[in-house]
């Protein structure tokens, strides 16, 4: 069952550019699924265009069983975005922020005192009711701002770069908290994010966009096994002595697919033990001062960068 249906979606904007074309992906219920893409790609253009914001120049949407297009009143009562700039009122506290929400959604005031209750419980907000919503900090705004958002109950949740900017615990701590959203809640969660490494670790699919059109689509597994291509990466003490022997060892063991990444060299390769034996004797042999060698698998990092950078 799918949350979410998008097929063949063109948004050419007034100015001309064409900011999606023939974009199809599909969306599991109950998933996290991520979106990745450098700037331009498309992402907020998407984002906007499902959470009805915006009309697509063609193409056809189908959202939690329904047409959004033809009921996009309904689709909107169904779902929730969080966007990048916060919705939250510093003046007010906590409490009234999260009551203030309720009656938008003309939630009972039992019920939306009830909701209220659970999800300052487990999304870990309690300890922070007696301060002044203006004092909180980024990663703290953001988890407020999600729980409010979740108070209409959304079957599906956008969030636009729900992690940027985070230093490393808070985005652990928003890990944790959309995986409760999607364990506890049973809400389909639609993210964007610039970080590989979230996406690997958070995501049950991911998909990777270039230039207005999805690339690939799968879990971040098939997507690591999709390069099948193990690389070899030699380390130096220092970024120049890296280098210093870049072309020097590329040219002697005839390597095409060679590239330095500071103190590293990185060798793309299609048997990497054959590779690993013949590139280390020419290090012994030739005196090259390495740290170490290794044989590295693909990441969802390095899959990307096939993806969108050397277009292949
Ligand atoms: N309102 C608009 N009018 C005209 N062009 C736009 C508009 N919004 C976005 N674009 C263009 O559409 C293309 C896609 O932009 P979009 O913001 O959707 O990409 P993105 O993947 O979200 O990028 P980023 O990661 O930088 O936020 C870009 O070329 C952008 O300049």
């Amino acid at each position: 069952m799918y949350a979410i249906q998008a097929e063949n979606i063109d948004k050419r904007y007034k100015n001309g550019v064409q900011a999606l074309r023939h974009l199809n992906l599909s969306v599991k219920t109950g998933e996290i699924f991520s979106l990745l893409g450098q700037n331009g790609a498309g992402k907020s253009t998407l984002i906007r265009i499902l959470t009805t914001y915006l009309k697509p120049t063609s193409g056809t949407i189908m959202m939690l069983g329904k047409d959004i297009f033809r009921e996009a009143a309904t689709i909107r009562s169904e779902i929730a975005c969080v966007a990048q700039q916060t919705s939250i009122d510093t003046h007010l506290s906590l409490v009234e922020n999260m009551m203030f929400q309720s009656r938008l959604y003309r939630i009972p005031k039992t019920e939306a005192k009830k909701r209220m209750e659970t999800l300052i419980s487990d999304f870990g907000l309690k300890q922070y009711m007696e301060y002044p919503v203006s004092s909180y900090s980024g990663g703290i705004k953001r988890r407020l701002d999600i729980a409010l958002n979740m108070m209409s109950k959304p079957k599906i949740l956008f969030l636009d770069e729900p992690t940027v900017g985070m230093d490393i615990q808070s985005r652990m701590a928003m890990w944790e908290m959309m995986k409760k959203i999607r364990d506890d809640f049973g809400t389909t969660i639609f993210l964007t994010t610039h970080y590989l490494e979230e996406a690997d670790s958070l995501s049950d699919t991911v998909c990777i966009m270039k230039d207005g059109k999805e690339v690939i689509q799968g879990t971040p597994f098939e997507l690591r096994t999709y390069t099948r291509q193990d690389t070899l990466q030699i380390r130096f003490i220092t970024n120049a002595e890296a280098k210093e022997y870049v072309t020097h060892i590329a040219e002697h063991c005839s390597l095409k697919e060679v590239r330095l990444q500071n103190d590293t060299i990185i060798i793309n390769t299609k048997d990497s033990h054959a590779d690993l034996e013949k590139i280390n004797l020419f290090l012994i042999e030739s005196h090259i001062p390495y740290n170490g060698i290794q044989i590295s698998q693909p990441t969802l990092e390095d899959v990307f960068l096939r993806l969108t950078v050397n277009n292949e």
